[in-house]
This record gives structure tokens, sequence and C-alpha cells, in this order.
């Protein structure tokens, strides 16, 4: 059971008609109301505080919570500005579930999100928390958004963030799930917001170490996150043409996945090398220092680690920042709550919580059969 809209026309804010006329046309004869008419629309239908479409919630709040990810700032603004648009008191949890646990909230204004749009990381700071996960933490968690009059809780986060989610709505505290995480292994989505930044920073990290690579005719071994998930890995792996990809779901076979593909390269006139290694697999130092030893190929580990958290978000973030914010607003006026935000098919849709955690998702193997077919 899903909820579709297309992510490229979000429904709350967007005029309805385009114009393909000409300049020349008025704006009666393309039935389009002319823009300063569209303006005033969009202030009759601007709600007063309190004056909210869904009656039961009068406070949403919102929290990052787990890795940070580029574009977790752009999702708060978004959230925050569609919740005050709709006439909702918005409130902000610093430092995930454990600022919950300590009840750091503060109202959000317009102005508190201002200028962090372009912003990497997450202006209301991220954290981990292993008193949360505990059944008393849940409950006190729950009891100190109920003491903030927090009605709805939107959760910006990953697999881990999303369970904790769940166990909240559980006990009676209602949430939305926004998916932010570099690692894309939020299994109910296509997309996780970062993903692009993350990929893109990394690439071009990795076109830079080629250079040198190249220059000093050696295996450079570069290790991208990815404890548990391998999408990071192999798409920027094909995407900077490594010969080599290791990912944390493929048992490897050192002599036969690496070896002997190195070995290969060289006999085919190669000179340099670039192994791509998710953090999940091992310590790439060690990797490296065993090409070198079996195939006597200089050998170099690069771990490539947090900056690729960090960064100015792409366009493709802040555009699915935008979306899933306004989305998770959208949910709940409608009253569609405990509810994971999510991209399908190219859409922004939103899933019920306990539907969407059951999902399971992997990497396809024809994607890494692919990225071998044409790494050499
Ligand atoms: N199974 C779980 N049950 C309840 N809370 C969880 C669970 N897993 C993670 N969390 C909470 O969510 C936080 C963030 O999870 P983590 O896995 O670190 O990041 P991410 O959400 O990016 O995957 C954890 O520190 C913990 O407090
Ligand atoms: O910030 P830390 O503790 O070094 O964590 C590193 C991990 O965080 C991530 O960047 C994101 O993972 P989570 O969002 O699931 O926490 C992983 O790719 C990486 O393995
Ligand atoms: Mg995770």
């Amino acid at each position: 059971m899903n909820n579709t809209s297309n992510l490229s026309t979000p429904a709350a804010v967007t005029p309805a008609t385009t114009n393909t006329k000409t300049n020349n046309d008025s704006a009666e004869e393309l039935k389009v109301p002319p823009l300063s008419g569209w303006l005033t629309d969009l202030h009759r239908h601007h709600h007063k505080d309190g004056d909210t479409p869904n009656k039961q919630v009068r406070t949403i709040g919102v929290l990052t919570s787990g890795g940070d990810a580029p574009g977790m700032n752009a999702c708060i603004r978004a959230v925050v500005r569609a919740g005050r648009y709709y006439g909702y008191r918005m409130v902000g949890v610093n430092r995930g579930y454990h600022g919950l646990l300590r009840g750091e909230i503060n109202e959000l204004t317009a102005g508190k999100v201002s200028g962090i749009l372009s912003r990497g990381g997450t202006f209301m700071m991220t954290a981990r928390s292993k008193t949360f996960p505990t059944e008393e933490g849940i409950k006190s968690a729950a009891r100190m958004a109920k003491v903030f009059g927090i009605d709805v809780l939107v959760v910006i986060g990953g697999d881990g963030s999303f369970k904790g989610a769940q166990k909240l709505a559980h006990v009676g505290l209602p949430v939305i799930g926004i998916p932010g995480t570099i690692d894309n292994d939020v299994a109910s989505t296509e997309y996780t917001i970062g993903y692009d930044t993350a990929m893109n920073t990394a690439m071009e990290c990795i076109d830079k170490i080629r250079d040198t690579a190249s220059s000093h005719e050696r295996c450079s071994v570069i290790e991208v996150m990815g404890r548990e998930a391998g999408y990071l890995a192999l798409n920027v792996g094909m995407s900077s043409g490594a010969e080599v990809i290791l990912l944390p779901e493929i048992e490897t076979d050192f002599d036969r996945d690496v070896i002997k593909v190195i070995l290969e390269c060289r006999n085919m006139g190669k000179n340099h090398y670039v192994v791509v290694v998710a953090e999940g697999v091992g310590n790439s130092v060690q990797i490296a220092k065993r090409i070198e030893e079996i195939t006597g190929i200089e050998s170099r580990a690069t771990i490539l680690g947090h900056l690729q958290r960090g960064g100015s978000p792409s366009i493709r973030d802040r555009q699915t920042a935008c979306f899933m914010g306004m989305k998770a607003v959208e949910c709940v006026n409608e009253g569609r709550l405990n509810r994971i935000i999510a991209e399908r098919g190219g859409k922004c849709v939103d899933l019920d919580i306990d539907e969407a955690l059951n999902m399971k998702k992997s990497i396809a193997r024809d994607e890494i059969l692919g990225a071998k077919i044409i790494a050499f």
C-alpha cells in the first residue's frame, strides 16, 4: 500500500499548469493564472498557526540520526518550511535519539533553517545512542517527546534509525522516516539522501589517485565507506574504472579475484591498477601489502574515510531532500502516520513503516557482473 506522487511535481507548492506559448500570449488565453495571481493564491492558502490541516497534530518534531549525510540540512529545511506553511509548530531535536532522551529540543523558526540548504552535515547534529534501543530507552524517549508536545516525530536517518522510529511508533509516538545515509542501504527505497554526493566525492578522489598511481606504475587500493553495504563501492568503483572491486556482500577469493585479475591486466599492457574496497571487506593496508608481496607491484593504500560524508550536497541530493521533506509533511496533513518516505520507480512515495522495514534489498548480481566485464 503506498501513496504516490511524481518526484518532479510536488503537489503542495507547484502551480498546476506550464506555459508553453510565447511571451505575447495573455494569461487569460492560456488559462494559466498570472504569476501575481498564483502568489496571491499561495498566500491565501497559507495557514495561520494552529489552523492546521490535521487537527490532531499541532507540533512536529524533526531529528537527524546515525551517520550524517549531505542533504540532511536541505531536508530539515524542507520539513520545517512545509510544516510552518501549513501552520504546525516545528521543533528540532538535537543529536538524534541521544538528544531526544536528554530533552535537547528547540523551536525551529523559518529563520533558523535559512542558509543551510547548501551545507553538508547536519546543523542539528547527529549521534548514535546505545541507551535509546533498550526498552526503557524507547519509553523514555517517547515520554520526552510528549513532555515537549511533539505529536509526530520526523526521523531523517538510515536503517538503524528507522528501527528506532518503528519502536517509537509501537509505544505510541507517531513517526515519519526519511532515508538519509551515504550507504543507500535502506531496503524500502531505491535512493537515500547523501548517496549521490558521497559517490561523486569518492569518484573525484579516485580519479586523482589514479593520476599518481599511473605516474608511479603502482597499484592503489582505495577504501570507501560501507561497513555492511557495497552500493557505494560498486558504483564508485565502476564509475572510476577500478580493475577490482571488493564488496562486503560477496565473499572474496583473494588469489582469483585480486591477484589473478591484476596480473592479467599487467599482461595486457596495463601499468597501474585501482582496487576499490568497501570498508566492511577488511584492512585495506593489509590488502595492499599482500598485493605487493605476491605480485612485486608497488602498492599503496588510501582510506577515503569521513571526507566522503562531508561537502555541499549535489543537486540530486538537494532535490530528493526537498521532495521527501515536503512528502513527510503531506503525510501528516493527510493523517498518514507511521510512514517511511521512499523513492520507488523514480517517484516519491510513502509506505507503512512495518511493511517498509520488512522489505529486503540486495545488490543486483548483474550489476556486479557488469562492473567486472568492463573493468579491463
Ligand atoms: N534495532 C534498533 N532498535 C532501536 N534503535 C536502534 C536500532 N538500531 C539502531 N537504533 C538507533 O538508531 C541510531 C542510529 O542507527 P545507526 O545504525 O548508527 O545509523 P543509521 O540510521 O544511519 O543506519 C542508533 O545509535 C540507535 O540509537
Ligand atoms: O562515523 P563512523 O562511526 O566512522 O561510521 C562509519 C560508518 O558510517 C557510515 O558512513 C554510515 O552508516 P550509518 O548511517 O548506517 O551509520 C558507513 O558507511 C560507515 O561504515
Ligand atoms: Mg545504516
